[in-house]
């Protein structure tokens, strides 16, 4: 509406961009796995949809885990969140390996930031062991273990969701 200030995308508001490339995620993974590889072992790996598919088969190929469930969650349209939706829950298979509460299983996404997401799995699994690769200073607490935290004030880009493309240079006029 005329007059009205544009609502801000999560993204806009975030301002700073994290653009993570496939090593950079990969490399990530693998010493989150490192740490994880304490904790476990591990029954199952629970991947967060979608964004947790990836680090989730990266890091239960590190661990030797070959069971792998899926919650799927959408609350992100692009980059604004709105209320969260279980399009599907965890299977009953991966219930009874954690007992019922999640014991002995590592659920996984790519990042928390808000901790929306990651407060509605643990609900689910209140006993299960909870890792991201990346944390923002609000979800943080809802997450055992994850390995690099950028500011609440970051938008991190996944190397799933960009691709290479030409970037001006620095200074004006320079070509
Ligand atoms: O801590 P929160 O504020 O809840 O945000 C974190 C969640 O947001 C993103 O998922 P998204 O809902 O965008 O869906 P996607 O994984 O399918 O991309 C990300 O993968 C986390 O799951
Ligand atoms: O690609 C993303 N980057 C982020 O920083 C983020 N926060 C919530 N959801 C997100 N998705
Ligand atoms: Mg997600």
């Amino acid at each position: 509406m005329a007059g009205e200030a544009p609502e801000l995308s999560a993204q806009e508001r975030a301002g700073k961009a994290f653009p993570v490339s496939w090593d950079q995620f990969h490399r990530d993974c693998r010493a989150l796995t490192w740490r994880l590889n304490e904790v476990g072992p591990f029954h199952a790996v629970i991947a967060i949809t979608r964004g947790g598919l990836v680090p989730a088969a990266i890091v239960a190929r590190e661990l030797g885990v070959r069971v792998i469930d899926t919650v799927c969650i959408a609350s992100y349209d692009h980059n604004k969140q709105g209320e969260l939706q279980v399009l599907k829950g965890i299977s009953e298979a991966a219930m009874k390996l954690g007992g019922g509460t999640g014991k002995g299983l590592l659920i996984v996404d790519d990042l928390v930031d808000t901790g929306k997401t990651g407060r509605m799995v643990r609900e689910m699994l209140p006993d299960a062991h909870f890792a991201t690769v990346y944390a923002k200073p609000m979800g943080r607490p809802l997450v055992d273990t994850f390995i690099t935290e950028v500011s609440q004030d970051t938008w991190i880009f996944f190397p799933w969701d960009t691709a290479l493309s030409y970037h001006p240079p620095l200074r004006d006029g320079a070509a």
